[in-house]
């Protein structure tokens, strides 16, 4: 039986641990909390993540990289990207160099503005090949992906060999794997997509209307395509999975933990106050700031991201950044 590891026993890592496990695959997932490898050990649940699902027998549990990691063809990477520099190099130095490389994260990091797959070729230089690192992403939330519930998502990769195997090793009749090979666009609509979840739950709680979250939508993903394309990657992939379908589903689900924490904001609490209250990561808070600097730094506009930052980080009032929004100049619709 192939082995396959997953580093990180969130909420993404243990529903793609169960996908995987009942594709027949031996799963070896690392986790840094106690009580969950004690959980998936002893009891065959996640207590902590996704617990109402039972885990397959081959999947497995354990506090030390180096045993979730040792004798794999494929490590998933599936913490928040603040967490992937330092875990990936934790990883390092157990990997063969044989082992094809996934990332799961949706998230740019601060100061050095890297995409979650762009952070694991700098961090395993010397390990592994650039070509064989590469990314699963997509609309796909863990609450419905353990539970079969039918979700098409996307594998990329920085050689087509590499993305191959993500979607062959995935794929399955509940959950349909695509590919594209623009890593960049993907990677860059899957993390801001968050961002914009945060406002669209901002408009809901708020009670800002349908028309607002259309709007807020649509606006929001041309914002997407023009740090995209500004980065070189292809403004297509904004209209598939990556990008106007991960869009969609954040901005929508219940699942969303983005969107909870917008709503919570549109409903009068703090930011403190929401996320001391969850056991789970909203990426587009971070992303928010490392958006905003890249921004900043490049001058290019980006409003409705500039919004969030300042209703997140400069205390500025929902209502008056939506007025803002809806104040600006005048403009053309189709303006990349
Ligand atoms: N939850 C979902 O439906 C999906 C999440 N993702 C992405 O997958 C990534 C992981 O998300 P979730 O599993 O949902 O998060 P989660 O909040 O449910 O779990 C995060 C996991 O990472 C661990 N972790 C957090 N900080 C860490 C650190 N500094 N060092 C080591 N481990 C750390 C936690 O202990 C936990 O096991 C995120 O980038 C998220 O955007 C992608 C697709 C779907
Ligand atoms: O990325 C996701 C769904 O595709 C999960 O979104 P949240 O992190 O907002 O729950």
């Amino acid at each position: 039986m192939k082995k396959i590891s997953i580093i990180g026993a969130g909420s993404f890592g243990t529903a793609i641990a169960v996908v995987l496990g009942h594709s027949g695959y031996s799963i070896s997932i690392w986790a840094r909390e106690k009580e969950v490898v004690d959980g998936i050990n002893q009891d065959g649940y996640n207590p902590e993540y996704i617990s109402d699902v039972e885990l397959p027998k081959s999947v497995s549990a354990s506090y030390a990289i180096k045993d979730a990691v040792m004798e794999s063809e494929m490590v998933v990477f599936a913490t928040p990207s603040h967490a992937l520099r330092e875990v990936a190099g934790k990883a390092k130095a157990h990997l063969t160099g044989n082992e094809i490389i996934v990332s799961v994260a949706k998230g740019i990091e601060q100061d050095s503005l890297m995409t979650p797959s762009q952070i694991l070729v700098d961090v395993l230089e010397g390990a592994v090949l650039e070509d064989q690192i590469g990314i699963l992403t997509g609309p796909s939330h863990a609450e419905e992906v353990s539970k079969f519930k039918p979700t098409a998502i996307t594998a990329s990769a920085y050689s087509k060999r590499a993305a191959r195997i993500i979607q062959e090793t995935f794929m399955t009749p509940m959950f349909r794997v695509y590919l594209n090979y623009d890593i960049l666009g993907a990677e860059i609509g899957g993390a801001l997509k968050n961002i914009m979840a945060i406002a669209a739950g901002i408009i809901d709680g708020a009670e800002l209307g349908d028309n607002a979250k259309a709007a807020l939508m649509t606006r929001g993903l041309h914002e997407m395509k023009r740090m995209g394309c500004a980065l070189g990657a292809s403004q297509d992939t904004f209209s598939g999975l990556t990008g106007m379908g991960d869009l969609i589903v954040t901005c929508t689900s219940e699942h969303s933990r983005n969107r909870y924490v917008g709503y919570n904001i549109g409903q009068g609490k703090s930011l403190q106050e929401i996320t001391s209250g969850m056991n789970m990561i909203a990426e587009g808070v971070k992303t928010a700031k490392s958006v905003t600097q890249w921004s900043r730094r490049n001058n290019i506009e980006m409003p409705i991201t500039d919004a969030v930052y300042k209703v997140l980080f400069e205390n500025m009032d929902p209502k008056d950044a939506v007025n803002e929004l809806m104040t600006r100049n005048a403009k053309d619709e189709i303006m990349i």
